[in-house]
């Protein structure tokens, strides 16, 4: 499906009379390394991320996940928080480390204990866990042995997903292997903006497929034992040419080959997109087919991180990226710079629902960073900004229920403000401030409007 040359923020018609169906799951996300603080606790392993943090120059002021929300000891607190906002689901990310401190072969009972504990407390609370096993936390002991770039890494993922299976399937019942394996891939080895970065365009295909390699295994090893639902959750990002210039629309195809289609097309359809691998080239790597058949596993859901569109315009072919994203007049950014666009949700969902199948859906990320000012006398936090980025995209997923999209639930990002990797505590997504200074959480205007949400189930937007 391509995408017709959009400019301004397009206006989305509301479907009047539609509703979320009465099992809509609502809820709200974080990550470990973003919101734990206590890397190194009760026997935990360092990951990349700690590495990276610790490495001067590489994250925003210096700035670590050594406390971040402290929610490692503050779990009761923040599990209140999450009731108070009336949230029916809780998406989380179980830190690699903390099971298997060396990544592979002893486990630290204790990591397991405090994610049994966190489970339990949501369950009490009538909160279902959704459970992310790789938010982009590595063993640093594995990124010592190649970490995603060793055809290895498939075999220790599988072996860390089965140790959490075993513990914790049955009270979690919905599982994601991956968060974002693009984001690893890109961030990690491309651009090198992210743990544990490399620059390197002969290794990023390299662990884009080992990454799917261990999603695959994972999704086996799950079937081997598993009574629920095994998912993956990848951003997805609308690509929009800058104009219908034929070099435009190439460069359009170019930037969705290699974002969007880039992992779709091997989990869903068992092959890689042939535009991406003409982009790569010589840097494309080889592999046995069985791979293929491997990745393509099926999974129950698919959960799709939604931030923003890029329009593209062809910068002179740069690899693999048209980096130049032309400004759009009249449209609002956020602070990380991305372009407030909804409409471009909406004609996601229906790109993964036409090309892919209809796969049942969950928005397990949609959220802005914006400017909060400090918490007014009274303890508010207004934020507007951040409310209306939330009402016009749950505006949205109105009409793609109607479009026919098989869409079961939104996690909002982020529950808290966090470690926003490496921009460090600049930029803030939480539906919860968090002052790091005194750990004090305070519910934002926005926070307060998405239970309002909640408790209307949808309602009320
Ligand atoms: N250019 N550009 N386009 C946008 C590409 C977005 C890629 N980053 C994400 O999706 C990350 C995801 C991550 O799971 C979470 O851990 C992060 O905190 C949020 C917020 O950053 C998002």
């Amino acid at each position: 499906m391509s995408w017709g040359v959009r400019t301004g923020t397009a206006s989305v018609e509301r479907v009047d009379g539609m509703d979320f169906p009465d099992d809509f799951l609502w809820g709200a996300a974080t990550a470990a390394y973003q919101i734990e603080g206590s890397p190194l606790a009760d026997g935990a392993g360092a990951s990349i991320w700690h590495r990276f943090c610790h490495t001067p120059g590489m994250v925003r002021d210096g700035d670590t996940g050594d406390v971040a929300c402290d929610h490692y000891h503050r779990w009761p607190e923040d599990i209140a928080l999450m009731r108070r906002l009336g949230l029916q689901s809780y998406r989380f990310s179980i830190a690699w480390g903390r099971v298997l401190p060396q990544g592979t072969g002893a486990v630290n009972e204790a990591g397991l204990d405090f994610y049994e504990r966190l489970v339990d407390g949501l369950l009490e609370a009538g909160i279902a866990p959704n459970a992310t096993l790789y938010h982009w936390d590595l063993p640093a002991a594995l990124d010592d042995c190649g970490g995603w770039l060793n055809r290895d890494s498939a075999d220790w993922f599988a072996e860390y997903a089965e140790r959490v299976f075993r513990r914790l399937d049955g009270r979690v019942k919905m599982w994601t292997t991956l968060n974002e394996p693009w984001v690893v891939m890109d961030g990690g080895y491309l651009s090198g903006a992210l743990a544990p970065g490399h620059r390197n365009l002969y290794e990023a295909p390299i662990v884009a497929h080992n990454l799917l390699r261990a999603h695959g295994k994972a999704v086996q090893a799950y079937r081997a034992s598993g009574a629920h639902r095994i998912g993956l959750v990848v951003n997805l990002e609308p690509k929009y040419p800058a104009s219908d210039a034929l070099q435009d629309r190439a460069a359009t195809r170019r930037a969705h080959a290699y974002m969007n289609r880039h992992f779709m097309d091997p989990v869903f359809r068992g092959r890689y997109d042939e535009v991406l691998v003409q982009m790569f080239g010589a840097a494309w790597p080889s592999f046995p087919a069985s791979d293929l058949e491997l990745i393509r596993t099926p999974i129950d859901f698919l959960g799709i991180n939604y931030y923003t569109r890029n329009v593209v315009r062809d910068d002179g072919g740069r690899f693999p990226l048209p980096v130049d994203r032309p400004v759009q007049p009249g449209a609002t950014y956020s602070e990380t710079g991305w372009e407030v666009f909804p409409q471009g949700l909406l004609d996601t969902l229906n790109w993964v629902r036409t090309r892919y199948g209809n796969p049942p859906v969950y928005i397990t990320e949609n959220g802005s960073a914006f400017y909060d000012p400090p918490v007014a006398q009274g303890g508010a936090v207004h934020d507007p900004l951040r409310m209306h980025y939330l009402r016009q995209h749950l505006r949205v997923l109105r009409q793609a229920i109607a479009d026919g999209c098989d869409l079961r639930g939104y996690y909002a990002w982020s529950l808290l403000d966090n470690l926003e990797w490496a921009h460090g505590y600049s930029k803030r997504f939480g539906l919860v401030h968090v002052d790091f200074q005194n750990q004090r959480r305070t519910l934002k205007d926005s926070g307060a409007h998405y239970a309002r949400v909640i408790a209307s189930n949808g309602q009320c937007l």
